[in-house]
């Protein structure tokens, strides 16, 4: 479907005004370089899933001693309560000891106990901050914990402390003024995403085991793509959002999900059903999933939206890849379709995101919430106070504020026809029993601060939280660059078990995380 002239000379004109400003961009950096690269990973216990962590534990077969140094890496930013951790680790032997049903008995009713765990900081964990980047929430400490962080905690995980994220989780990085940037592990140069960025970053460097992030435009699963690890978004409403910053408002209840995201697939489905609490029942995670059984789907890139990225010619080729081994593994034949409406994802996801609740409340406009109670950010001024460096806010928060301001009123009536048609066309192709292939971002981790000249390329991830579909996003090694690549795994809505049986396979098939201090 080839695109309009009107659409070729929008490209054209968007592309050239980006052009333009990155070359400015180029021209004001600075030229350092950081080519420091992480140690290997020595301490094999680091190398084991939830999984297997958790029943070496319980068979005390393996001693909890977090390394200090391991966590004190700059290429993240991120609170830890280790005091308190290495506490509770002591509390474990206590537990087993204490448990006379024996060690089936541990493992159902503690199937985490004693794994390190890490938790995005705009979640509430009790006793850590709560600031989601914003300098004006300096001091902010949680009393509470957000409910699936409790349910992780009740099912034995032990807490090692909060990771960063970009101000109000709504940027593709993980850059703040509170706490600093945080570095993608396989190049210290490039973003870890956003805004699970800290996340994303301190399991890849095997920090912690498991990770719990939200993802309302791709802020789970662009982290996972660029950090080379496993993550989920599930169906929409699964897991609750209550106790994490911001709170959502409109119809973001619709959009967002909170998630599992950790470095071995097996971990995925059990993180998930602990998360989801007393919703998981709702996903029959436990039915045996028959991948030669499944319907499969690639679509290769969007179609060519004005906005996007053309996708990396290498995750076109790995994403052919994943359809041969599919083939040749399951017998099975996948078939390459296109949604004409993927062109408009951008669109759809800023439409859909201001729209106004069931009562006609729109969404807290992200001004407001930059700011404090009473106070919105003036934009303009703090761009200018940016330029001398006296800004709180990083540019792409005022970016975003400044945008805001230039969204029209009502939602465009063709903008809602595109979504339903899309709605339509890809529940009815994907049933019950179907997956679908899309990338995850069109590019490898971009280097600090480029997403600011590409800021659409999130609309790869965003439009699925429109869509409320399941989405795991699966690592599928390393780029010419050394960079992680990934794709996302989609289904029909509450079918979240078969990306999550998918992962598995390809695990096996494409060798899943990477130590990224290997040589
Ligand atoms: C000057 C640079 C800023 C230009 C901004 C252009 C408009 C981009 C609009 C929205 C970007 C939102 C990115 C969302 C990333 C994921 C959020 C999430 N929590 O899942």
């Amino acid at each position: 479907m080839a695109l309009s002239l009107l659409e070729r000379v929008q490209a054209w004109l968007f592309r050239a005004l980006m052009g333009a400003l990155f070359g400015l961009f180029q021209a004001l950096s600075s030229r350092t370089c950081d080519r420091r690269k992480l140690p290997p990973i020595e301490n094999p216990l680091l190398t084991l899933s939830a999984v297997q962590l958790a029943r070496k534990i319980r068979r005390r077969e393996a001693i909890l001693n977090f390394h200090p140094k391991l966590l004190l890496y700059r290429m993240h930013s991120y609170y830890y309560k280790f005091a308190a951790a290495l506490q509770e680790a002591s509390q474990v032997d206590k537990l087993i000891e204490e448990e006379t049903g024996g060690e089936e008995v541990l493992a159902d009713r503690l199937p985490l106990l004693g794994v390190p765990l890490s938790v995005k900081e705009s979640f509430a964990l009790q006793g850590m901050p709560q600031t989601t980047g914003l300098v004006s929430r300096r001091g902010v400490v949680a009393v509470v914990d957000a409910p699936p962080v409790a349910l992780l905690k009740r099912a034995g995980a032990i807490p090692l402390g909060v990771t960063n994220t970009s101000e109000l989780c709504m940027w593709s990085e993980s850059h703040n003024h509170l706490y600093g940037i945080t570095r993608n592990p396989y190049d210290l140069e490039r973003v870890p995403g956003g805004s699970s960025g800290g996340e994303g970053s301190l399991l890849a460097s095997a920090g912690a085991v498991i990770g719990v992030g939200s993802d309302i435009g791709g802020s789970i699963r662009m982290p996972c793509f660029f950090n080379g690890i496993f993550g989920h978004k599930t169906t929409s409403g699964l897991v609750s959002s209550d106790n994490q910053h911001p709170p959502v408002s409109g119809r973001f209840e619709e959009y967002l999900s909170l998630g599992p995201m950790c470095r071995y697939a097996e971990d995925l489905l059990p993180m998930l059903q602990i998360m989801a609490g007393p919703n998981a029942h709702r996903l029959s995670l436990s039915e045996k999933v028959d991948l030669k059984k499944l319907r499969f789907f690639t679509v290769p890139h969007d179609g060519g939206s004005v906005m996007t990225s053309p996708v990396d010619s290498q995750l076109l080729q790995v994403q052919r890849q994943v359809v041969e081994q599919l083939e040749a593994d399951l017998g099975v034949k996948v078939e390459e379709v296109m949604f004409h409406e993927l062109r408009y994802a951008f669109q759809i996801w800023d439409t859909y995101m201001g729209l106004p609740d069931d009562e006609g409340a729109p969404p807290q406009r992200f001004g407001d919430l930059l700011g404090t109670p009473g106070h919105p950010v003036w934009p303009v001024w703090e761009l200018v106070k940016w330029m001398v460096g006296k800004s709180d806010h990083t540019m792409a928060a005022i970016g975003l504020a400044m945008i805001e301001k230039a969204q029209p009123a009502a939602a465009p009536a063709s903008i809602l026809r595109h979504k339903e048609k899309l709605q339509r066309e890809v529940e009815e192709l994907l049933g019950a029993d179907g997956v679908l292939l899309y990338p995850t971002h069109p590019n490898v981790a971009p280097k600090h601060h480029h997403p600011l000249f590409r800021p659409f390329d999130f609309a790869y991830t965003g439009i699925i939280n429109i869509l409320g579909l399941p989405v795991t996003q699966v690592p599928l090694g390393l780029s010419r660059e050394g960079l992680p690549m990934g794709v996302q795994l989609i289904a029909g809505k509450l079918q979240d078990r078969l990306p999550l049986a998918l992962a598995l396979h390809l695990e096996r098939s494409f060798g899943g995380w990477r130590d990224p201090g290997a040589k």
